[in-house]
């Protein structure tokens, strides 16, 4: 397998993913990215030292240019788009070369539909965090996707996390608590900075708190074995502040309001595929 790996659509999650492949060794010599705006593609190659980045505003053919002599190719357009991508590239594709799509909704069924057949493809769903190498990243193999293949994409997308297969069944359930899983623990910071502000302390100290603590219990989550529940409660004393405000959570019905937003986003999810076919 070639070593160029092709990033075609590189917004913030491609852009998460090349950056956690450089960071965890990958040659910027062996990526190109293709977006639409020459601004945008000046500002990755200046990001991305090393990176070809073609725009199509300048180079219209830019996907089918970075598809050649790539032997993964990951489509991180927005779905509407993903189709009409990956029929532009077909004649440029290698037989042997693995798509990728992060794409959420867009089905391996409607992926290979848009695809030439026999090509191997990989239904993934990653997150932003990637760009740290501590994104969660799901694999769902297409039809025509060899073990050996799928061993491939797991080696290149275990650089920005962790890596776990699923069945597609349950890409839409994933894709609603890790996918968009770190918008709802930002929301959190930027809810905890505007309450700090309710509370009288000045906007920038309680902005501050709020990132430096989200990210601290982020660490903490992060060790080996750790216990979210078990975490709370060492935070917990009997009778004490911390206790007062989790019953008001729980009285207020905050765990069913996070369980009602996630089925939400699973639900968007199987509506957009719909909408899609
Ligand atoms: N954001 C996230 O956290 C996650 C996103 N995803 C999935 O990732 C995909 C992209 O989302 P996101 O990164 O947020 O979107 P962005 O809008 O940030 O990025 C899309 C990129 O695609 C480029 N683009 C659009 N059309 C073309 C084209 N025809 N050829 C080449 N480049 C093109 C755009 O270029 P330009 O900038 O020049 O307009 C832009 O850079 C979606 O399918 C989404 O479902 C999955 C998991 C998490
Ligand atoms: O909001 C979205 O549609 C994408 C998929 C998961 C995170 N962002």
């Amino acid at each position: 397998m070639s070593n160029r790996i092709a990033f075609l659509g590189c917004g913030s999650m491609n852009e998460a993913i090349l950056g956690g492949l450089i960071d965890g060794g990958t040659n910027p010599a062996d990526i190109v990215a293709t977006v639409r705006r020459a601004e945008r593609a000046t500002e990755l190659a200046e990001r991305h030292h090393g990176i070809t980045a073609i725009a199509g505003e300048e180079e219209p053919d830019n996907n089918r240019q970075a598809v050649v002599g790539s032997g993964v190719v990951i489509l991180g357009v927005k779905p509407v788009g993903i189709a009409a991508l990956a029929r532009e590239i077909s004649g440029s594709l290698a037989p042997a070369t693995i798509v990728i799509s992060v794409a959420a909704a867009v089905s391996i069924e409607q992926l290979e539909a848009a695809l030439p057949a026999g090509q191997p493809v990989i239904r993934t769903m990653p997150n932003t965090p990637a760009k740290l190498g501590r994104g969660v990243v799901s694999v769902s193999p297409g039809t025509n996707c060899s073990a050996a293949q799928l061993q491939q994409a797991k080696a290149v997308l275990s650089a920005v996390g962790t890596v776990v297969e699923i069945q597609e069944g349950q890409v839409d359930a994933l894709s609603a608590i890790s996918g968009s899983g770190p918008a709802y623990a930002f929301y959190l910071a930027e809810s905890m900075a505007a309450a700090g502000v309710e509370l009288g302390l000045d906007p920038e100290l309680a902005l501050l708190l709020a990132r430096e603590t989200v990210a601290g219990a982020g660490y903490m989550l992060a060790e080996p074995g750790a216990d979210p529940a078990g975490l709370r409660r060492a935070v917990t004393s009997p009778s004490g502040t911390t206790e007062r405000a989790i019953a008001t959570f729980d009285e207020r019905g905050l765990p069913a309001i996070i369980a009602a937003g996630a089925r939400a986003a699973a639900v968007r999810a199987a509506e957009i595929t719909r909408q899609l076919a």
